[in-house]
């Protein structure tokens, strides 16, 4: 229900705007001053608040200043008499809606309320599909038998403690797996702690996960609780497990077969139940053949193996995953860009993704950052790719599209440097030949 609180000492003018409304089925409720609309406000769920500037006690403005402080997002029209126009323009400074002057026209008046109340609805439209994606976070999207397979075994690993090691690509989606693992486990109201173990060097990580006592080491001037222990009785996320140094993995090793450990400097027992997940984007088996990577270790995490593979090798989750960036961009940029065509969704196809889903994703905002319209430019998308790396395309036909891109951007170079080739190439980081070479090729004149 739209309901609009009118407020104006003049009480002929409440009486005949009030019927005005009502037959157009607003609820209206009444007040003849600004200190009697704050209360009604205090109580009423008001969605429209119509103001005279001039009233004894508390005036429009003040009333406007008041309800801007404590109902920030509540509009207000502002009445005036043709003597306080200054008023009004102030009352827009101090962000009234807008502003109607009396004898006030009905159509006008009606059109300004019908214009707020569909911005409101809208609004509140924007506001409900921004906490449906919020709640939508995290799924792992696509329709390939791989995306299925993984989906599934999601649902009945998660609940079991058994630890879980994530393999696949940069980009691929492993810490939204890990993710996705503890949300739907046991333990999803328990912490989920993430450590990358390539980020940290071989000390830092001991004491990360480990903890240590003050005075363990020199530098260490608090105790500090390790990761294993905040842990207890949630998930611990082990990232890029593959860089961990092999006396790192030793630790680790034994931590996980005795489910105790010490802080460092300290000789006291800890005891920590945490369900493990590790993930690397290596390949394990070759680093234990190589000697990078304990072989017992290995198969103490790969208990349940989850293989991510990238995305070049299920192109038919391109569209889904596309789609979905796409609408969830646009609503954080309050864009309203359609879905791809058939045309965009094959360019897409033809790239083999090196970055996996991360690159689709950034792809897909810088998309809609430059959608003149509501849809995503076809050409552009295809420049960006070229950009991003030419020799992951696996068609030919787009050979022509990047000699296009080619010619446009050595065209324009060499305008920027009034044809001075030398600065041109060193510009665009190739030799003088090659620009020679390119220039012929392409036919390109100075005009
Ligand atoms: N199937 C998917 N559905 C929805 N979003 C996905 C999917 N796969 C990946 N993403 C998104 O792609 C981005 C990269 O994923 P993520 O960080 O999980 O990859 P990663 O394999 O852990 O990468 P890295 O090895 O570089 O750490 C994230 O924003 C993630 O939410």
């Amino acid at each position: 229900m739209f309901n609009i609180l009118l407020v104006d000492d003049d009480l002929g003018f409440i009486h005949i705007h009030k019927k005005i409304l009502e037959r157009k089925n607003y609820r209206v409720i009444t007040a003849n001053s600004g200190v009697e609309a704050i209360e009604i406000l205090k109580r009423e769920n008001i969605s429209l608040v119509i103001t005279d500037i001039v009233m004894p006690q508390m005036g429009g403005l003040e009333l406007l200043r008041n309800i801007k402080k404590y109902w920030s997002d509540l509009p207000v029209i502002v009445l005036t008499g043709k003597s306080s126009i200054e008023s009004a323009v102030q009352s827009m400074r101090e962000g009234a809606y807008t502003y109607l002057t009396k004898p006030v026209n009905v159509d006008e008046f009606l059109i300004e309320i019908n214009k707020c109340r569909t911005y409101q609805e809208l609004k509140a439209e924007n506001i409900y599909l921004k906490e449906r994606l919020i709640q939508e976070k995290g799924e792992f999207l696509g329709k390939s038998s791989v995306v299925n397979g993984i989906r599934d075994k999601v649902m009945i690993a998660a609940p079991t403690n058994s630890t879980i090691l994530i393999t696949g690509e940069s980009g691929t989606g492993k810490e939204l797996i890990a993710e996705l693992f503890h949300r739907k486990s046991l333990r999803k109201n328990k912490p989920l702690i993430k450590v990358n173990c390539a980020a940290l060097s071989e000390t830092i990580l001991e004491s990360e996960l480990f903890g240590h006592e003050k005075g363990a080491f020199t530098g260490a001037s608090e105790r500090r609780i390790g990761r294993f222990e905040i842990a207890h009785e949630g998930t611990l996320f082990l990232d890029e497990i593959g860089d961990m140094s092999l006396n790192m993995q030793t630790k680790l090793l034994r931590v996980l077969q005795e489910k105790e450990f010490q802080r460092v400097g300290s000789s006291k027992t800890i005891y920590s139940d945490f369900r493990l997940i590790a993930a690397t984007n290596k390949d394990l088996i070759k680093e234990v053949k190589e000697g990078n990577f304990r072989e017992d270790l290995y198969y103490r995490i790969n208990v349940i193996p989850v293989h991510i593979t990238p995305l070049r090798e299920r192109k038919e989750d391109i569209g889904v995953l596309f789609n979905h960036f796409i609408e969830k961009i646009s609503i954080e940029m309050n864009r309203n860009i359609k879905p791809i065509d058939h045309e965009l969704e094959r360019i897409l196809k033809t790239y083999n993704w090196p970055g996996n889903v991360r690159e689709l994703k950034n792809i897909a905002e810088r998309g809609v950052v430059f959608a003149r319209e509501d849809k995503i430019d076809a050409n552009f998308i295809k420049n960006q790719l070229i950009f991003n790396n030419d020799s992951s395309f696996d068609e030919k036909s787009l050979k022509e599209a990047r000699e296009n891109f080619e010619k446009n951007f050595i065209i324009e170079a060499l305008i920027e440097n009034q044809w001075n080739i030398s600065k041109t190439a060193e510009e665009i980081g190739i030799a003088r030949k090659n620009l020679y070479e390119k220039i012929k090729k392409y036919d390109l004149q100075e005009n």
